[in-house]
């Protein structure tokens, strides 16, 4: 779930691209990167750490221009060496830079498919580079030195054709414009929008409807699930369906955790969505413990927040901000590795001692999925001196890996892994466990938009709506990606940097 965005603007677009990463930072903390487009010259900057630590003024200064792209990073696939930041670049043909946002689940057939057939070399091992030359190659067969806007939709429509997974991805062709498109599922999301000014009309395209809220855009629309919009240099925008059987499953994952509230995600508010999974858990507490002696409801900050205040009302019962969240540290779900994770939720959040001090205490998080946050928390409450810790999730237990865009790709990480709720109870050292209804949360997400009947609910489900999705390929990936894995791995790169350097 990484940030995308894209500008087709009357004046420099660096500052804007800029500020709408900032309003991403929430979907990739590993990496940062923009690209802008001027009189036929491409200027990059990506790198390594969070976009006020990727772009210092010197980089501005360089990065000119009134069309660009950007992208903030949260590794799904290859490694977070800094050469894996996007946008990615290719020379041929035009000059191409794309950004992406999702996951191939059929990389390694395009890569081998890419280079014995189409004789393209690939460079990393990121999904995100497969899929750029993937495109690019659909371009090229076009064999035009000037690009029409059918040639480029229809390319779009080879890529649908050989590209499988979650993506959402957005592109800037030298001397065309830019191209944004959607997997034929809306697995991940993405919307665009228009502002005036006085030199004519501006275009913006994001993963999230927040940045152009932030950046004075009015949201024209989603995507559709398979459609592609087009903005030429000159801000001509054009829009086609390019997937032969589209059909909207967009992952309900963005609604539960990883987007932001003020974001309105294929028509659905993800704030309202989130106050009606408070509302639906409150009374499955209810009907599960009607005599319960809940004393306080306190949220596990920050994404549970929305839910938790609806759930206390519900059910009646005070709600108290027990645990005083430090705003520098940012999430610790998408921090890679478990150590990390691990020490950062104790640095992130403080209990209140007032509020849990001979009290029981229902604590609310939005998922719970490793069980790293809930399993200091419930700590930290009794450490607080609270007389019984209940826990209560928004969203039903994670079980299954994620192979969309999210890390999540070893079931045996997760802490509902083999495990019934009374085990992960005891696992997370709670006094009682409640988890939300799957069908209560389908039912949230889309309350919000009836005509969105199917989610992507793999984590929850282990359907995956691709129909695509192998045990071979789920083995490889837990194999490939797991926190050991990447641990093995990033000693072996250290050791490698050590070499070069000594070279
Ligand atoms: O069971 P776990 O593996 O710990 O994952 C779930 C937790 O991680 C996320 O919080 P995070 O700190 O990433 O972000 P937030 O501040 O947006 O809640 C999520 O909101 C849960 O609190
Ligand atoms: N989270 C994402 O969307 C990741 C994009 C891409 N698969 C990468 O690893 O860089
Ligand atoms: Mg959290």
């Amino acid at each position: 779930m990484c940030g995308i965005i894209g500008i087709v603007g009357k004046g420099p677009v660096n500052q804007l691209i800029y500020d709408g990463l900032t309003m991403l930072q929430h979907r990739g903390q590993d990496a940062a990167g923009m690209v802008t487009w001027e009189d036929g010259r491409l200027h990059l900057r990506k790198n390594n750490g969070m976009v006020r630590d990727v772009f210092h003024t010197r980089h501005m200064l360089q990065l000119r221009g009134n069309v660009g792209i950007g992208h903030v990073r949260y590794p799904t696939a290859g490694c977070s060496s800094a050469a894996e930041a996007q946008p990615f670049y290719v020379n041929s043909p035009y000059g191409i830079c794309l950004a992406h946002n999702g996951n191939l689940t059929n990389s390694e057939t395009l890569k081998r498919d890419l280079f014995i057939e189409d004789l393209r070399h690939l460079n990393t091992e990121s999904d995100s580079e497969v899929l750029l030359n993937v495109f690019a190659h659909e371009l090229q067969q076009m064999r035009k030195l000037r690009l029409e806007v059918d040639d480029i939709f229809n390319a779009v429509s080879g890529l649908h054709r050989r590209c499988r997974g979650g993506y959402a991805a957005i592109a800037i062709i030298n001397g065309s414009g830019i191209l944004a498109f959607r997997d034929p599922h809306g697995i991940r999301p993405v919307v665009f929008g228009q502002r005036q000014t006085e030199q004519g009309t501006e275009y913006m395209i994001a993963s999230e409807s927040v940045a152009l809220d932030v950046l004075g855009f009015q949201l024209i629309r989603d995507l559709e699930p398979g459609e592609a919009v087009f903005i030429s240099m000159d801000g001509e925008l054009h829009t086609r369906q390019c997937a032969d059987n589209p059909r909207y499953a967009p992952c309900i994952f963005e609604h539960v955790y990883l987007a932001r509230p003020d974001s309105i995600i294929d028509g659905i508010s993800v704030y309202k969505a989130r106050l009606r999974m408070g509302e639906k858990l409150a009374r499955r507490i209810l009907r599960e413990r009607p005599n319960h002696d809940i004393d306080v409801v306190i949220p596990i900050p920050d994404t549970s927040r929305t839910a938790a205040l609806p759930l206390a009302y519900e059910l009646g019962v005070k709600y108290r901000e027990g645990f005083v969240k430090n705003r520098y540290i940012p999430r610790t779900f998408i921090m890679p590795g478990q150590a990390v994770r691990k020490k950062s939720v104790r640095q992130k959040l403080n209990a209140i001692e007032l509020e849990f001090k001979d009290k029981n205490v229902l604590l609310v998080d939005d998922s719970i999925v490793r069980g790293t946050t809930s399993r200091e928390i419930v700590q930290m409450a009794r450490e607080a001196g609270a007389k019984n810790v209940y826990v209560a999730s928004a969203a039903p237990p994670v079980r299954y890996p994620n192979v969309y865009g999210i890390d999540m790709p070893a079931a045996d990480e997760f802490i509902a892994h083999g495990r019934s709720v009374d085990e992960i109870c005891k696992e997370i050292g709670a006094d009682w466990l409640v988890y939300q209804d799957m069908d209560d949360l389908i039912q949230a997400a889309s309350k919000g938009n009836p005509i969105i009947e199917a989610f992507d609910t793999s984590c929850f489900t282990g359907e995956y709506v691709t129909g695509d999705v192998s045990q071979d390929y789920l083995d490889q990936i837990s194999c490939a990606r797991s926190d050991d894995a990447k641990n093995q791995r990033e000693a072996g790169e250290d050791n490698l940097r050590d070499l070069t350097n000594s070279a």
